[in-house]
């Protein structure tokens, strides 16, 4: 199988590592022989063994009938949905890595993809190398999925469990992440949470195969998170987590972003450095958790190259995907619960006022105190938080 990687990146370079370590074991597993005869980049590769293969007109790779499998490795949405398209279009498989492209182009590329009877695969769009996309497509079949909680973004894992143990500086701890690789080009998208919202967005729409469109997502990242707030999760022997929800009430989803504090008996309390876990409720399964590298060049690439292998061996059939391009109204996250920690500079008598009986945490920093709400409504909780004025919140589980 000649197949072709568009984009010769972290993640470009790592499927080409694998596909050179691991060339026997690929050719046992997909039948045949699995060779990159294409690297499209920007650049040139002076001094690389793939100098040969790079070229920097995707229509090369379009026009060469040989190429039946094509690697999508550049991020963003363009060009790489034009790329992308006209690759299926010429009854081609694609795999990507890119969760940018396949949460706003995801139903209608799987749509596209079966109308040309090839496939469109995107293993490594959620959770770097943790199998979970074909695990909810095929070993999950059997049950409907009330929750998915997961850890879902590896550079601010590693940022927050870095900033816990060492009492790392935000920036400097950010610029670790990027030069190993896991941050994004643009890091907002990583410390803001549209990462893991656009990731979670795509776990909820192959769930509900609706398409939920991440920008409907509440979404909050770590940038609010300061040294304190780690004294008081510290205090209270809990470690604070970026986590991206989403839960099926009745017919309809509710979803949402955001940094919680969490106790030891949570699943995802010791999920740390750039790991990613997705704790996910079965209606007949119970609880299960996948668990591993959640970015990083030759774990990801593992992902990228899984789907090379299933595309290869799959190479003159379609396999269905779930995922329509009806958009999935979610439910409003306001109306539903949350305990808080809250952190005030207020009296404890105008916290008790407002917010009633709360468990009190203090002597953590002077002259404020820490308090847990009780189950509160979203919206209620805002109203009380305004009226008392609070330094900051993070929900607890
Ligand atoms: N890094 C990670 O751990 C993970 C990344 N991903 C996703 O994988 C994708 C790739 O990420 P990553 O490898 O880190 O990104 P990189 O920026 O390291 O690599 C992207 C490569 O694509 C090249 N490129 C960009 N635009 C074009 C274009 N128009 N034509 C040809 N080449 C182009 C870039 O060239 P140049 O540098 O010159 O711009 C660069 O070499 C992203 O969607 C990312 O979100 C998913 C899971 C984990
Ligand atoms: N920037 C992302 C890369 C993988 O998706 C992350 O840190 O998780």
């Amino acid at each position: 199988m000649k197949i072709a990687v568009m984009g010769y990146g972290t993640i470009g370079s790592g499927v080409v590592e694998v596909i050179r370590r691991n060339s026997l074991k690929l050719e046992k597993k997909a039948g045949e022989e699995i060779e990159v005869k294409y690297v499209l980049d920007l650049r040139d590769f002076p001094g690389d063994p793939m100098e040969e293969c790079i070229v920097h007109d995707y229509k090369t790779i379009v026009n060469d009938d040989e190429v039946k499998v094509v690697v999508e490795t550049m991020g963003g949405v363009e060009p790489a949905y034009t790329f992308v398209k006209e690759m299926l279009e010429a009854k081609k498989h694609v795999t990507t890595s890119n969760k940018a492209l396949v949460a706003a182009k995801g139903a209608e590329l799987l749509e596209i993809a079966k109308a040309n009877n090839v496939n469109f695969q995107f293993e490594a769009s959620v959770g770097g190398g943790i199998p979970i996309i074909r695990n909810i497509n095929s070993c999950l079949t059997a049950d409907i999925l009330e929750e998915i909680t997961g850890i879902l973004n590896g550079t601010t894992n590693y940022m927050l469990t870095k900033m816990a143990n060492e009492g790392a500086d935000f920036d400097e701890v950010l610029k670790d992440a990027q030069e190993k690789g896991y941050a994004e080009k643009d890091p907002t998208a990583d410390i803001e949470g549209y990462d893991p919202c656009r990731k979670i967005a795509i776990l909820t729409s192959i769930v509900s195969g609706k398409t939920v469109d991440f920008e409907d997502i509440h979404c909050e990242g770590i940038t609010g998170i300061s040294a304190d707030d780690f004294k008081y999760a510290k205090k209270l022997n809990r470690s604070i987590k970026l986590l991206a929800s989403s839960r099926q009430i009745g017919s309809n989803y509710v979803a949402m972003v955001a940094p919680y504090m969490l106790d030891s008996n949570h699943p995802l309390y010791s999920v740390n450095d750039v790991f990613n876990a997705v704790f996910v409720r079965g209606n007949v399964l119970g609880d299960a958790m996948f668990y591993g590298s959640g970015a990083g060049s030759l774990p990801t690439a593992s992902a990228v190259v899984a789907d090379v292998v299933e595309m290869t061996k799959n190479k003159d059939k379609h396999l269905e995907i779930e995922w329509s391009g009806e958009k999935l109204q979610l439910l409003d996250y306001k109306n539903t619960e949350s305990r808080f920690f809250v952190r005030t500079d207020k009296s404890l008598e105008d916290v008790r006022k407002v917010f009633g009986n709360v468990e009190i945490v203090d002597g953590v920093i002077p002259n404020e105190i820490g308090f847990i709400t009780s189950h509160t409504k979203e919206s209620e909780f805002e109203e009380k938080a305004e009226k008392l004025g609070i330094i900051n919140r993070i929900r607890i589980n």
